[in-house]
């Protein structure tokens, strides 16, 4: 039995938040003094923006059958990621049965394999992706989770990411993951403020309240190691991606390193099955993070996470808002989620995508009930209201 064929593939680009979230207006927490590996220049530390960290913009990916029923999917990845999806991937779709994921994914990654295999590339195939199963989901009207296996828990659990893990306390939430913002290059004294706002943060949320730094790939082995031991005495649960993700070999010095009962989690800018098998049979975290928009789509997703469960790691996807829920709901070793804060202050909770999806779910107590899933495909729209520009067609 066949589905509707699929009949168009379109790709646009939408500028402000949503799934590129670091395309945030002046004054938002998450662009200010974070720690990267620009913050070696005094000239880019004081904002991720004046590096462009935001130059891509959101990708939205739109699949459409014979019949008219319309998938989507928004990832990061503006305009080049829409020339690669119109220009290149569409030719995998078009005409054909949606149902056939695994020889469209496979057909995608070793088409562009000798200009891809990371970053923008499997970013566009991952956008490709979620979009082909949002409109299975539409097809079969069932949500993405039932056609992953199913709930295997009744809710999902958060921790927040943010500036204000107090806050993130109060609203329910099991912990709190505060941005680093000093790097090695603001020296002893940006270390000594580091691990200050941390034991701050812990006489603000109590012994028991999840705290974890997140590093953003700007630190060195020597100077994760020092922050890991100094933090240590204030509760740290995990130290996450604390350098540049193509340093295998630290990553596993640094997980040698930690003080014991201490975490080392990275992934967010890692890709596809040989990625993480690489991040894991080096021993180079406890938890590993894909971004399910940008590590090859809930395809990839579910070879990455069979991996991990026969080697005993947790897979805590990065951010990635429903993308992300529909697969921790099905996973032993998913057991709880990210929510990143995308409130400026950040004091409130507001949909991860905010503006560009409809019918986004958030958190309530820090909880979200699998039947808030309960939609077809992802179970949201795209928000009429927001401009797409489509930049390529074929
Ligand atoms: C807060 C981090 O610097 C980044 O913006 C988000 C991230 O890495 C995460 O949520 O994890
Ligand atoms: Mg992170």
């Amino acid at each position: 039995m066949s589905l509707s064929k699929i009949k168009h593939v379109r790709a646009f680009v939408v500028r402000g938040g949503g799934a590129d979230y670091h395309d945030q207006g002046e004054g938002h927490w998450i662009d200010d003094h974070i720690a990267t590996p620009m913050s070696r220049y005094p000239e880019y530390r004081q904002s991720r923006q004046s590096f462009g960290i935001n130059v891509l913009g959101t990708l939205v990916v739109q699949i459409e059958a014979e019949d008219g029923t319309t998938g989507f999917a928004v990832t990061t990845g503006g305009e080049p990621a829409a020339f690669i999806v119109e220009k290149h991937l569409a030719r995998f779709l078009e005409g054909r049965d949606p149902a056939e994921y695994e020889k469209i994914w496979d057909q995608m990654y070793f088409s562009t394999q000798y200009y891809g295999r990371k970053g923008l590339v499997v970013n566009a195939i991952s956008g490709v992706d979620l979009a082909l199963w949002d409109l299975l989901g539409k097809l079969r009207q069932e949500p993405v989770y039932h056609l992953l296996g199913g709930a295997v828990r009744d809710e999902l659990q958060f921790y927040a990411t943010g500036a204000r893990p107090d806050i993130a306390k109060e609203l329910g939430f099991i912990g709190g993951k505060l941005p680093l913002h000093h790097g090695p290059a603001e020296g002893l004294e940006g270390l000594h403020k580091n691990v200050a706002l941390l034991a701050d943060m812990r006489s603000k949320v109590g012994d028991d309240f999840w705290l974890m730094y997140d590093c953003w790939m700007a630190l060195d082995v020597d100077y994760a190691t020092r922050l890991a031991i100094a933090c240590h005495e204030h509760g740290l649960k995990w130290i996450e991606e604390a350098i540049s993700p193509d340093d295998y070999w630290g990553y596993a010095e640094l997980k040698r390193n930690v003080p014991k009962g201490m975490l080392v989690t990275t992934g967010e800018h890692e890709a596809t099955r040989w990625g993480f098998r690489m991040l894991m049979e080096m021993d180079c975290c406890d938890i590993i993070q894909p971004d399910v928009g940008w590590c090859g789509g809930v395809t990839e997703l579910l070879k990455i996470s069979a991996l991990a469960d026969a080697k005993g790691k947790m897979v805590v996807p990065h951010g990635s808002s429903v993308y992300s829920y529909h697969f921790v709901i099905t996973r032993h070793n998913s057991p709880f989620a990210e929510f990143l804060m995308m409130h400026p202050g950040p004091t409130e909770v507001v949909p991860m995508f905010s503006p560009q999806l409809l019918g986004e779910p958030v958190p309530q107590n820090g909880r979200l009930k699998a039947s808030a899933l309960d939609k077809p495909g992802f179970g949201v729209e795209l928000n009429p209201e927001v401009a797409l520009h489509r930049p390529y067609t074929h």
